[in-house]
């Protein structure tokens, strides 16, 4: 195709030209939303404590005086509104949804603050899922958040690709596990965030030593973990690690995360308030 026959419409063109541009699939927030910086966290796969580091860096934000919220996109596995003790259901008016807001102050929207029953089950095919994500974000009135973090599900599947090309993230942190395979984990998320154009502001490992009740000795029950080699070795920044600590899970249980203050993600949190 020649300059002059070209339609630019390259989302149909076969050219592989130095002009293509990559489809736009940004959605509008609510015109009455008011977000500084969307945060996602991600990790390689469930269960490493990615909707508790999410909990943490929230409820950390928050008390050094950032208004932060959480849009909880792991849609079939809903676990922030239980960590925060928050069971009242959102609700809407003729502009949109009204996230809830925690003890401490943290806006949240969640599948499970939409509906009756916590235990039905949200049985949908990818695109009804991403549907939803979208609309935490173009209905739902984030009226001021500093920060607004996004808890993906797991993976690389079709939500975390939804929320890359929907919000405009200004960047991402990885949660890993000390048994994980850390540095393919890490390399795909490298690999993902250039596509997407997105930074990786850092790594954060869970679980990565319990404390000897008695004499204070950290124990790595998983062995050394990989991630602040790993982390070092792509040029990331390893923003910290946690315990696995019963004190948390109880008040993870309780619905009182937010009353954890350890210093374990300082780094994380000063990271964040850069970018500012
Ligand atoms: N460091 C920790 N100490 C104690 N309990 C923990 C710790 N990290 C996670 N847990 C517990 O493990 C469970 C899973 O954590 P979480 O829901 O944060 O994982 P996840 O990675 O978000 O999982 P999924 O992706 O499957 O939703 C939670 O019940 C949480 O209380």
């Amino acid at each position: 195709m020649t300059q002059e026959s070209c339609s630019h419409d390259c989302g149909s063109c076969q050219q592989k030209c130095e002009e293509a541009k990559k489809p736009d699939f940004s959605v509008p927030a609510n015109p009455l939303s008011n977000v500084r910086k969307v945060i996602g966290i991600v990790s390689g796969k469930g269960g490493v404590g990615k909707s508790l580091v999410t909990s943490l860096l929230a409820s950390a934000m928050q008390k050094r005086g950032s208004q932060c919220g959480i849009l909880d996109a792991d849609i079939t596995g809903p676990s922030i509104p239980k960590m925060f003790g928050v069971e009242t259901l959102a609700t809407a008016n003729e502009s949109g949804i009204l996230p809830q807001q925690s003890k401490g102050g943290v806006d949240m929207i969640s599948v499970n603050l939409l509906v009756e029953d916590k235990a039905t089950p949200v049985i949908w095919r990818g695109p009804a899922i991403a549907g939803v994500v979208k609309q935490f974000w173009s209905d739902v009135i984030w009226s001021y958040e500093d920060y607004l973090f996004v808890d993906m599900p797991p993976g690389t599947g079709d939500v975390p690709l939804t929320v890359f090309q929907s919000l405009p993230v200004d960047g991402i942190i990885i949660v890993t596990s000390p048994q994980e395979l850390v540095s393919m984990i890490v390399e795909k998320a490298l690999r993902m965030a250039k596509e997407m154009d997105i930074p990786i502001l850092g790594i954060i490992e869970n679980m990565s030593y319990i404390k000897c009740p008695d004499c204070g000795k950290k124990i790595k029950l998983f062995g050394e973990g990989k991630t602040s080699e790993t982390a070092a070795k792509y040029g990331i920044d390893f923003l910290g690690e946690i315990p696995l600590s019963p004190e948390l899970a109880a008040l993870c249980d309780a619905g009182n995360i937010e009353y954890f203050s350890d210093p374990f993600l300082d780094r994380a949190t000063e990271r964040l308030e850069s970018l500012k």
